[in-house]
Parts: structure tokens; C-alpha cells; sequence
């Protein structure tokens, strides 16, 4: 039995877009068909009913199922399928098979089949405008990333994840989270990336623009526009864009141009032709000149002078290192020119031919200056403007050099200023560096162009006097003695200096410079110690003399420690009543083997070895036990203690005098120190602050050989002072030398207006002392009453004498 439909239902169907067939499940062929089937099929439909549904199957798969529908039958199906229609082509439909329950007995499929063709071939040109876009995402060179107004990632490309190095696991993770914590974990300011991110949120159509520092210093520039559908904001197209290098020659780039602007160097740039093209400030600085006169110029044209082949050198030196490098003289506009280093680059091209140059300009000026400065510094005396002594060592050198057997010899001559520490000490270094001055003018005229006066420091000076014999040195030396002869005057001050001279003569005193000045030396000191000012030759025998110096110094080393030394005591008189008022300690040292050695004699020694600490020490010790004893014995004398400079130096001075005071349970005011001029004004504000504070303990203080310093009054008006002591080479002219008794008088009256006790010193007759009571001088010491006594024969005096009353300030 075959299946008949009803006509009746063809109208029910016709007006359905969906083809619909009733297929007979058995026979499996069409047994109804609407006019839409028709249509689809490309047949009218009257062909269509009796037909095999198989003739339709468009594929080997479709066949198959028609073929056995039983499955279909029971459930039926829908699928994307295909017809072939009657003009042959294949025709893509969605298709739904149902089983139909027509008759007992009777298999039948609904089939409807709508033609999916115009809905494919849009898939298919979405799919292709899909892979398109992936195509271009992936090809553009910024990492693009597409968010949803939610932050849903809808899209991003490759290069997005080379630039945030996004790890492979978290791509295939698939957490929009995730990545968008690993993005912000990345930059190294993650607040200003979120305050970013919604302040994007906040306004989502406005485009952005921002860059962001990542960790490891990459620097990435990020863009952002809205993604638009239909007018409205449904997300945002990010696009990220690595800047790092761009940034870093950016940066770079400002640097250079800051250098080049604020650059110590002068720096010009020229074309190929060595036209300047730009140069910077500094540049015209130097030259003078501005820019706009500078540009167009050509770079030979602005130094000179240069040798003709200056620009073939500037072709070798580019040809072989690419630089030329040498010192210039560069003319300026309205100044003279000035020494310049240029280093002159070459800039090519990629074919090698030059393109640019650049030059850099540094002035020499003060380079220039500060060699000479070094050079004059190194040959000369920087006080003076003298040769110094490397100047004189290459001078002597040259003239040994020359030397011939039978040819005229050299002298050298040593001088030094007598007495020259107290001008220094007593009106200041810088006075004295004046002094110094004008002592090596007045020296330099008494000497020919060819001799060189130099000066080896302090107020050494050593003269060269070129082809000269001893007749020679002897008229040069002469010469300067007279001229040193004439007054100074300085400041309003009028002061006579002198010189001793030292002279040794080439080649008989020495055949090197060292040798010759030590020589000089010698013979300047033999005169000093004869009475100084004045001249002397060398002669051997006195290095014996200097030996003997060295002698004298280890000998006096050892006189403390085998008893060789004593303190002997010279008493001072009151001058009208002839009472004892103090007695002077004096240093006595009686060597073994070389007999008494005068102070006079080993205390310069002392002073000058330091050892003066040692033996002024045990000195005061002495003394003040002495004067202990004299105490305890009735007699409470004043004893007076002479102090060296050095020892007034020592930190600890006025402390060790107090302890020794303790010691020796001797009060202060027993204790007398006497000191020099020239002492105080050493160090002038320390000394006052010793002196004051020993003032402060009872200690008494006296000026020795007062007269023979150059003491300020009013400085001295300040100092704690009792006692003024006249030196003794004033009062030896009494009572008949009008000019000592001149002096004496104006020291007395010193005295008394300041209110001090005068002591006059060194009298040895009767007349003098009565010269000096007629000037009304308090006390005196000297001869006349006693010398220095050994401590006993001085207590055995002592116990003669009228007890003494201690002096009124
Ligand atoms: N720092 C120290 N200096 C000391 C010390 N002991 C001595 N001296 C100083 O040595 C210099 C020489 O001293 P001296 O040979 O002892 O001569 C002194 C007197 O003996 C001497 N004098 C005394 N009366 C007469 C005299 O009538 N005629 C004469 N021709 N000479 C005499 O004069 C010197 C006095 O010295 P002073 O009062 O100090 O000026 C000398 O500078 C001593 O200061 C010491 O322990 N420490």
C-alpha cells in the first residue's frame, strides 16, 4: 500500500517560505511537495511528487541516509545538509526530518528544508572578514588589546604579548582577571596605571594617551580610543607601542644638546666645505664674535697663524684616525688672540666622503698661564722674585761645565741678616717680608747682569759672582757691606740691617755647588761669632770649628747627669741704700776636659738643639729650692729665673712652675722670671695669656736687656711686667758717654711712669753707680757688689747681709 496525501493540505502548505515534502518512508519518495519545495528544487512541483528522494541526496553521506531512514523514522532530525538542484547546483539547507504518523502501517517523514545558502555564504564572508582582522591585528606593529566596557578581553595581538612578555600559561589560562593583574603588575607605578584605568571608565569616549615606565625600564607608549557599535561606547581598543630606544636616544639627544649648549668647550660644526653650520655659546664667548657673524664662515679663516700646509695635515689626520688635534692661536674679535687646543673630528657619510666636521675649542689661556706661573714658581723665590736655589744649582752647573784648567774660577757668598728675627718678631712677619724685599733690591745693584743674587729662605741669600776671584768677591762683598751700611726706612720706621758674609771660591773651596755653599756657610758663621757684619773668606781649619760645635753639644748633654753644671746666684742692690733686693740664677758648667764654657756660649747652643727645655727646667728647680732654703734661713730673697722662648713655648709652663713652687714650698711671689723682648712678641697673644696667668699666680716678671728689642710701648703698657733691666752695653758708657746716659735716663723714666722697678745691669765701678742713683735708677747688679756665686759662697754672703725686704711692685 502506497501513501496518498490528501490535495486538500497543498493549500495549507503552499504559502509556507520553508519547502516542505512528504517523503514515503518505504518507497522513499516524494508523495507531497509545497510550492516553496518546487522552488527550492528548481522543478514545479508536479515533478517533484513520485520522485526518489534520493535524486535530491546531494552527497555520498546523504545518500546513505535516505537510504535507511528507520533511524529518522523513529526520531527524526535536523541538520545543515544539501540538495542538488535540478540545474545541478548544490544547495545548502537547514533541514528537519519528523517521522509523521499517517496510517498504521504507513512510514512517513515531514521533511522541511530552508535554503541556508545566503546565511552560509555571510558566515563564510564573516569568517573570512574574521581571519582578516586577526591577519591585521597581528601584522600592525603596536600589541593591540580589545576590552569590553566590563574589562572582558574581546581581543589582543602577538605583538601585545612580546611587549608585556605575557607567559604562555596565562594565555592559556583564559582569565581576563589574571592578565589584567599581570599587566598592572608590570609597570613600576601601578597607582597611576589603575587611576588610569578608570579615570577611562569614568569618561569612556574619550581617547588617551600615556606612558608607562615597566619594570626593567622598558618604557611603552599606550593609546586608547572607544570601540563604537551603533554609536555607542561597547569598549576600548588599546594599542601599546615599545618607545624604550625612541625615548632613550630622546633623551640622549637633550643631553647632547645640553652639553653642546653649556659646554666649558668651544664647539662648532662645519658642512663639507669647513663652513660653520652652528656653533655653541661658549664659542662665541671666546671668539667674540656671534653667531650670525660666525655662521658661513670658514674655520681656517679664524686661527692663525698657521703654517701654509696646515690643511694638508688636517686631510692626513682625517684620513688616518678621523681627528686632527693640535694648539692654535684663534684670532678674537676685539681681543688679541689667544692659545686654543682644537680637536677637529670628521663626520662621513655612508659612502665614506666627509659630510661635517666637528671641532672642539678649548682656550689655553690659563693653562698657559699657570705653566709660566709654575715655571717661575719652580726657578724663583715667590717673595722676592729672586732665582731660587735650583735656578742657582743650574747656573753653577753650567759654569762647572765650562770649566777649564787655567780659566777664570767662581765665588759663592752666604749672607745672612744679623739680627733679622727681631724685626720679624718684634713688627710682624709681613714687615719683615717687606725688609726682605728691599734687602735683595739693595743687593742686586752692587752685582753685574752676569752674577745671580738668590735667595734659599728666610733671610739666607747665596750670590753667584760669575769668573771671580777672591780680589773679585772681596771689592762685591765690600760693596755690599757699604751699601747695607745705609738707614732702611719702612713705614715711617728707620732701621740699619747687617749682613755676614760667608765666601768660598771655585775651585780651590770646593767643586760642587753643595760643597761651595756649605764652605760659604762655614766661613758666614766663623763671622757672626766674631761680632758679625762683615765679610770672611773659607778657610779649612773651620769645619774644625763646626766640629767642635758638635762636640760642645753632646758634652753639654752630658753635664747635667755628672754633676758638671751649677746654678750660681748674682745678687741685685738697692741703689741708694746698698741693700739686697733679688740675686739672678746663672748657669755655670765646668767641663772636665775643656775647662768653664760661658752661657754665652752653650745657651745658643741649647736654644738651637731644643735641649734649653731640659736644662731651663732643672735650672728653676734649683733656683727655687735655693731660694727655699734662703726662706727658711731668713732671708726672703726674690730669686730670678732667665727663660728662653722655647721653654715660655711649652704648653705645660706655667702649671710645672706652679708644682715646682709647691714642691719647694716656696711662695710665688719669691720667684722672678726674666724674659726678653723679642720672647714677647713671639707669638704675641699666646705669650701675653702665659704671662698674665703666671701674673695671676704671684710670679714677678722682668724685661732683660731692655732696649736692645724693638718692643712696642704700648703693647708691653699691657703685659703684667715689674722689672725693666737695662742691658749692660748702655750702662758700660756711664757716667761719661752722653748718648748711654741719654738711654738709661729714658729707660728710668719709663719705669717710672709705668710704675715698674728699673735694674740696671753689668756695673763694675763706683761711678756708675752713682751715675745711676743721680738718675734715680732703683737697683742695679754687676760686679761692682759681686759676680755670680756658687749656692754656698751665696749663703755665706747672704748671712752677711741685711735681711732683705721683699720688692714693692
Ligand atoms: N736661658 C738661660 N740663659 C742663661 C742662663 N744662665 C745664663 N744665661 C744667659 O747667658 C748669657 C750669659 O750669661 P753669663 O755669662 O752668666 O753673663 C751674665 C752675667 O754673669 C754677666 N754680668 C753680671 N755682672 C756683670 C758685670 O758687672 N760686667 C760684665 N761684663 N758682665 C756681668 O752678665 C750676664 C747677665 O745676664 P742677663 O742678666 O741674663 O742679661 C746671658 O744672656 C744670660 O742671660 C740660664 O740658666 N738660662
Amino acid at each position: 500500500m502506497h501513501l496518498a496525501i490528501d490535495p486538500a493540505w497543498y493549500g495549507a502548505f503552499d504559502d509556507l517560505q520553508e519547502a516542505v515534502w512528504v517523503v514515503d518512508a518505504d518507497a522513499r519518495s516524494i508523495v507531497f511537495a509545497n510550492l516553496a519545495a518546487g522552488r527550492l528544487l528548481g522543478l514545479p512541483r508536479e515533478q517533484l511528487l513520485g520522485a526518489a528522494v534520493e535524486r535530491f541526496a546531494a552527497t555520498p553521506q546523504d545518500q546513505a541516509f535516505w537510504a535507511d531512514t528507520r533511524l529518522v523514522v523513529a526520531d527524526g532530525i535536523e541538520s545543515l545538509s544539501a540538495v542538488l538542484r535540478a540545474d545541478g547546483e548544490l544547495l545548502p539547507v537547514m533541514r528537519r526530518v519528523t517521522p509523521l504518523a499517517m496510517a498504521p502501517g504507513l512510514g512517513a517523514m515531514l521533511v522541511t528544508m530552508v535554503d541556508c545558502s545566503e546565511h552560509q555564504r555571510a558566515e563564510h564572508e564573516l569568517e573570512r572578514l574574521l581571519s582578516e582582522l586577526r591577519a591585521t591585528l597581528d601584522s600592525v606593529a603596536d600589541g593591540i588589546l580589545v576590552c569590553g566596557l566590563d574589562g572582558r578581553i574581546r581581543a589582543f595581538n602577538q605583538r601585545l604579548v612580546r611587549i608585556w612578555n605575557i607567559p604562555q600559561s596565562l594565555l592559556l589560562k583564559r582569565d581576563d582577571a589574571s592578565l589584567h593583574a599581570f599587566l598592572a603588575g608590570r609597570v613600576q607605578d601601578s597607582v597611576a596605571y589603575h587611576a588610569q584605568l578608570a579615570q577611562m571608565q569614568e569618561d569612556p569616549r574619550a581617547p588617551t594617551r600615556d606612558v608607562l615606565q615597566l619594570q626593567g625600564g622598558q618604557i611603552v607608549e599606550r593609546r586608547s580610543v572607544p570601540q563604537l557599535s551603533h554609536g555607542s561606547v561597547t569598549g576600548r581598543v588599546f594599542s601599546f607601542r615599545d618607545i624604550t630606544e625612541e625615548a632613550q636616544s630622546e633623551t640622549a639627544l637633550r643631553m647632547a644638546a645640553v652639553a653642546f649648549e653649556a659646554s666649558p668647550y668651544a664647539i662648532f660644526f662645519t658642512d663639507a666645505r669647513r663652513m660653520l653650520t652652528q656653533v655653541n655659546p661658549m664659542f662665541e664667548r671666546l671668539t667674540g664674535l656671534p653667531m650670525a657673524q660666525l655662521l658661513g664662515r670658514c674655520v681656517e679663516s679664524l686661527f692663525s697663524p698657521l703654517g701654509s700646509d696646515w690643511t694638508e695635515q688636517i686631510e692626513l689626520a682625517w684620513q688616518s684616525t678621523g681627528v686632527w688635534n693640535g694648539e692654535l692661536s684663534l684670532t678674537r674679535d676685539s681681543e688679541a688672540p689667544c692659545a686654543v687646543q682644537l680637536a677637529w673630528v670628521v663626520l662621513r657619510g655612508a659612502d665614506g666622503t666627509p659630510e661635517q666636521s666637528i671641532g672642539f675649542v678649548r682656550d689655553l689661556t690659563q693653562q698657559h698661564a699657570a705653566r709660566k706661573r709654575i715655571d717661575e714658581l719652580a726657578y724663583h723665590d715667590v717673595l722676592t722674585g729672586l732665582p731660587n736655589r735650583l735656578q742657582l744649582s743650574q747656573r753653577v752647573e753650567s759654569a762647572l761645565r765650562a770649566a777649564r784648567p787655567g780659566s777664570a774660577g767662581f765665588a759663592i757668598l752666604e749672607l745672612d741678616l744679623d739680627r733679622f728675627k727681631v724685626i720679624n718678631d718684634s713688627l710682624g712677619h709681613a714687615f719683615g717680608d717687606r725688609v726682605l724685599r728691599l734687602v735683595a733690591a739693595r743687593l742686586q745693584i752692587c752685582l753685574r747682569q752676569i752674577d745671580m743674587l738668590c735667595r734659599l729662605g728666610g733671610d739666607e741669600f747665596v750670590v753667584y759672582l760669575h769668573a771671580s776671584d777672591r780680589a773679585t768677591a772681596e771689592h762685591v762683598a765690600r760693596r755690599m757691606l757699604q751699601e747695607m751700611q745705609q738707614p732702611f726706612a719702612l713705614d715711617g720706621i728707620s732701621f740699619s740691617i747687617q749682613v755676614s758674609m760667608g765666601i768660598s771660591l771655585f775651585p780651590q773651596d770646593g767643586r760642587l755647588l753643595d760643597e761651595l755653599i756649605k764652605h760659604a756657610d762655614t766661613a758666614m758663621y766663623r763671622v757672626k761669632e766674631r761680632g758679625r757684619g762683615n765679610f770672611g773668606f773659607y778657610q779649612p781649619e773651620m769645619n774644625a770649628n763646626l766640629l767642635a760645635r758638635m762636640q760642645l753639644e753632646h758634652a753639654m748633654r752630658q753635664a747635667l747627669g755628672r754633676n758638671d753644671m751649677q746654678v750660681h746666684f748674682q745678687p741685685q742692690i738697692d741703689t741708694a741704700s746698698g741693700a739686697i733686693v733679688a740675686a739672678e740664677a746663672l748657669l755655670r758648667w765646668t767641663d772636665d776636659e775643656l775647662g768653664p764654657i760661658s752661657p754665652a756660649t752653650f745657651i745658643p747652643i741649647a736654644e738651637d738643639t731644643g735641649y734649653i727645655i731640659t736644662l731651663g727646667a732643672w735650672v728653676l728647680e734649683q733656683s727655687v729650692k735655693e731660694a727655699a732654703r734662703w726662706m727658711r734661713g731668713g732671708h726672703s730673697l726674690v730669686v730670678s729665673v732667665n727663660v728662653s722662648a722655647l721653654e715660655l713655648r711649652q704648653p705645660d709652663f706655667v702649671e710645672r712652675i706652679a708644682r715646682v713652687l709647691q714642691e719647694a714650698q716656696l711662695p710665688a711671689q719669691l720667684l722672678e722670671l726674666e724674659l726678653t723682648e723679642s720672647m714677647l712678641l713671639q707669638d704675641a697673644e699666646e705669650a701675653a695669656q702665659r704671662l698674665q696667668a703666671l701674673a695671676e699666680l704671684g710670679i714677678a716678671l722682668a724685661i732683660d736687656d731692655f732696649g736692645t728689642g724693638y718692643s712696642s710701648l704700648a703693647y708691653l703698657k699691657n703685659l703684667p711686667i715689674h722689672k725693666l733691666k737695662i742691658d749692660q752695653s748702655f750702662v758700660r758708657g756711664l757716667p761719661d758717654d752722653e748718648g748711654d746716659r741719654a738711654i738709661v735716663s729714658a729707660i728710668i723714666h719709663l719705669g717710672q711712669a709705668l710704675k715698674l722697678n728699673v735694674v740696671a745691669e753689668g756695673v763694675e765701678t763706683e761711678a756708675q753707680r752713682a751715675s745711676l742713683q743721680t738718675l734715680q735708677c732703683s737697683h742695679y747688679q754687676g760686679y761692682l757688689c759681686s759676680a755670680a756665686m756658687a749656692p754656698a759662697d751665696f749663703a755665706h754672703w747672704l748671712s752677711g747681709q741685711r735681711p732683705a725686704v721683699l720688692e714693692a711692685d
